[in-house]
């Protein structure tokens, strides 16, 4: 490559490789896989060691990791942490025990002793125990300022509060990987794609996410694990190695992996590798290569740093889990909540030892950005989840004729026109009767902060749904008797207490029927502030989005959303059903009296005596909402100075006008 090429691709991945670390550190959603990052990365190296004239003065290969975020307080490391040499093949491995015994001045047949470590897939933390208490636990940030994540940390039942020894050592500073277990990892992905969230690609990414909180409630759902594997500044105790100070902080109560391990020279560290590759399957967690350290603190001294990794260790990595195949055809699956993901239909594959034939793609961006057609060659990749991802299309390789996959405008199961509502990349049916949704629907309906249908459980739910009694949630109403006699062990008294209930629950407040619909983003605090300000479900069925966003606390978003549930034709067909089936909700007395309740009051012109914010207020409190246009359903405008177009409107259609003067009064 010529110098002003090589000037170019440097500037390039410099700025690339600078974005992804933006996307991996920061917001713990990467773009491209780990694979596709380090061979950037490596490309970037190795232009700079043949034109190290041209590497950029803060070019990412000197640098570790990313900026610590500014929500969190900083922690300033004693001593930096570093990252770690990476080494993909074993020719590389053999460079790195000559370098290390070049360095040493030693013979060239010495066998070094070294640990051998599994390289665990998660994020690097830094726990501070003086007088063997934890006193900051923190992240490594950007190797020199870390985030204060002591709060989370203490989260972590392996992570002792107290080293257990009668004589802790003054200061002990250890670091180590807290990481997620791939049982959990998988089951919190699960739990994202069900709520229209982007999964975590791996379960680094989802570590770093959970550990990175400001609510360390939240870190404390998450079952994140650590393993220690280095010291850093130490007061009071001294380690003469690698495998001394591994020893010893077990017997502290501090973990340890325990498939590290000592090994003589090179040929033992090969078999170490080799060993790690068979049971990287098998494990509970992902590791992602092994690490290799020179054992003797003192040779590790000797050895010393460069800017961005010490001479003294190196992680080589496990090959990613690929394999390249064809999409013979992309479909479209309807999860549980109603979100349909794009998946893609392999010709089957062999990656590393599984067969693979279907793939995800996550969803319609990734699709997009991705741009990935049937027909098209692609590379799929295993990595820590179960379900394989296609990581990119060979566009040499791609058919004459391709097409792009389109967005589908209807619920491939139940018809119903498909939604994506702003700021979210999940496209979703949101029909009240598809037949992919309604395990979950009837669940949610019948559950007690919802309607309440008590001894409706999961189980007799999961029965009325397989013997096929119930296609919506307003079949639950003509339930009979000899009905719920068909279950297993079902007894007279029992069906006629799920009648009973069934019964009582007809008569709940309005606010719990429009939470039991399951609208997206309408939880129990919105379906009250909707319950009262429209005062039936017809009304809210009939409201604007313009009208809907009036009320304080609903976003666009909200609107958006309940616009579309009841745009939904089949949607108004169970409401309608529900209500010929006598479901009569309720409206909650307002607290102020609530004299206004269900009116809708606009406000035009100039006003003088409240804000307008002011004035929503006001009328909210009394049950009344404030809209933003004048329609039939307008109750009372209320007109300041210069009132114009508004206030016309209402003359013509004879809606009720106020002064300021007037409104207040009628406030009183
Ligand atoms: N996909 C992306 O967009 C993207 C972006 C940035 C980084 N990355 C990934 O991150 C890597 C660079 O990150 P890095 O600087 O953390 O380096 P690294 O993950 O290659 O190695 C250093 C890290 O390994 C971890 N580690 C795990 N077990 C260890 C053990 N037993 N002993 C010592 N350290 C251990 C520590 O956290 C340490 O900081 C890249 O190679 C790439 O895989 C990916
Ligand atoms: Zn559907």
């Amino acid at each position: 490559m010529e110098a002003q090429a090589a000037a170019q691709r440097i500037a390039w991945l410099s700025k690339e490789i600078e974005r992804h670390n933006r996307l991996y550190y920061e917001q713990d959603m990467p773009e491209v896989t780990d694979a596709e990052y380090d061979a950037l990365f490596r490309e970037l190296q190795g232009l700079e060691k043949e034109f190290p004239e041209l590497a950029l003065p803060d070019s990412p290969t000197g640098r570790v990791g990313g900026r610590p975020l500014a929500k969190f307080t900083q922690v300033r490391h004693s001593m930096p942490m570093l990252s770690l040499e990476n080494a993909f093949t074993e020719e590389d491995m053999v460079d790195f025990d000559d370098r290390v015994k070049r360095f040493l001045g030693l013979a060239a047949d010495t066998l070094i002793p070294y640990v051998c470590e599994p390289k665990m897939d998660g994020v690097a933390v830094e726990l501070v125990y003086r007088e063997g208490l934890l006193a900051i636990g923190s992240t490594r940030g950007d190797g020199v300022v870390g985030e204060d994540v002591t709060q989370n940390l203490k989260t972590i039942k392996d992570v002792p509060l107290r080293l257990e020894t009668m004589e802790p050592p003054e200061l002990l500073t250890v670091r180590g990987e807290v990481y997620l277990p791939l049982a959990p990892f998988r089951k919190f992905n699960q739990e994202r794609e069900e709520a229209g969230e982007a999964p975590f690609a791996n379960p680094r990414n989802a570590a770093a996410g959970s550990l990175r909180q400001l609510d360390s409630r939240i870190t404390a759902k998450r079952p994140l694990s650590i393993f220690c594997y280095a010291p850093g500044e130490l007061g009071g105790v001294e380690f003469s190695s690698q495998s001394h100070f591994l020893r010893t902080i077990p017997e502290w109560r501090l973990p340890v992996n325990p498939l590290t391990r000592v090994v003589n020279g090179i040929a033992e560290m090969l078999a170490y590798y080799q060993e790690m590759m068979e049971k990287r399957d098998d494990l509970p967690y992902e590791i992602d290569g092994v690490v290799v350290k020179v054992d003797s603190f003192q040779m590790q001294r000797e050895l010393g740093e460069k800017s961005r990794s010490p001479r003294w260790a190196i992680a080589w990595k496990f090959p990613p889990r690929q394999a390249t195949t064809i999409v013979e055809k992309i479909f479209h699956s309807v999860g549980r909540t109603g979100v349909i993901t794009p998946v893609a239909f392999l010709k089957p594959v062999n990656v590393s030892g599984v067969m693979v034939s279907r793939a995800t793609l996550h969803n319609w961006e990734e699709l997009e950005r991705k741009d990935i057609r049937e027909g098209d060659t692609v590379v799929v990749e295993r990595a820590g989840d179960v379900i394989p991802a296609v990581v990119q299309a060979l566009l040499d390789q791609r058919p004459e004729g391709a097409v792009k996959p389109q967005v589908p405008e209807v619920c491939p199961v139940c018809g119903g026109e498909v939604v994506r509502l702003p700021d979210e990349v999940a496209v979703r049916c949101v029909g009240l009767a598809c037949p992919a949704q309604l395990l979950e629907r009837v669940k949610h309906f019948a559950s007690r902060r919802a309607m309440d249908i008590e001894g409706l459980g999961d189980k007799f739910i999961e029965q009325l749904l397989s013997l096929k009694l119930i296609h919506d949630v307003a079949d639950i109403y003509s339930l009979k008797e000899e009905d719920f006699m068909r279950f297993e062990r079902m007894g007279k008294k029992l069906a006629e207490n799920l009648l009973n209930a069934i019964q009582a629950s007809k008569e709940r407040d309005l606010s719990r029927l429009i939470f039991a619909l399951g609208i997206r983003h309408v939880g129990e605090h919105t379906a009250k502030l909707l319950a009262g300000a429209f005062g039936s479900i017809e009304n809210l069925a009939q409201a604007s989005e313009e009208e809907l966003t009036s009320i304080r606390e609903v976003g666009p978003q909200v609107a958006t959303s309940i616009a579309d549930f009841f745009r939904n034709e089949e949607n108004l067909k169970v409401l309608d059903r529900l209500k010929e089936a006598g479901v009569s909700p309720k409206v909650e007395e307002k607290r102020v009296g609530g004299r206004f309740t269900g009116k809708t009051f606009v406000f035009t012109g100039a006003l003088e005596k409240f804000t307008r914010d002011e004035a929503k207020k006001m009328v909210e409190q009394e049950g009344a909402h404030a809209a933003g246009s004048v329609s039939k359903k307008t109750d009372y405008v209320v007109a300041g100075a210069d009132a114009g177009s508004k206030l016309e409107k209402a003359r013509q259609l004879g809606v009720r006008v106020l002064t300021e003067e007037e409104f207040l009064e009628l406030m009183q």
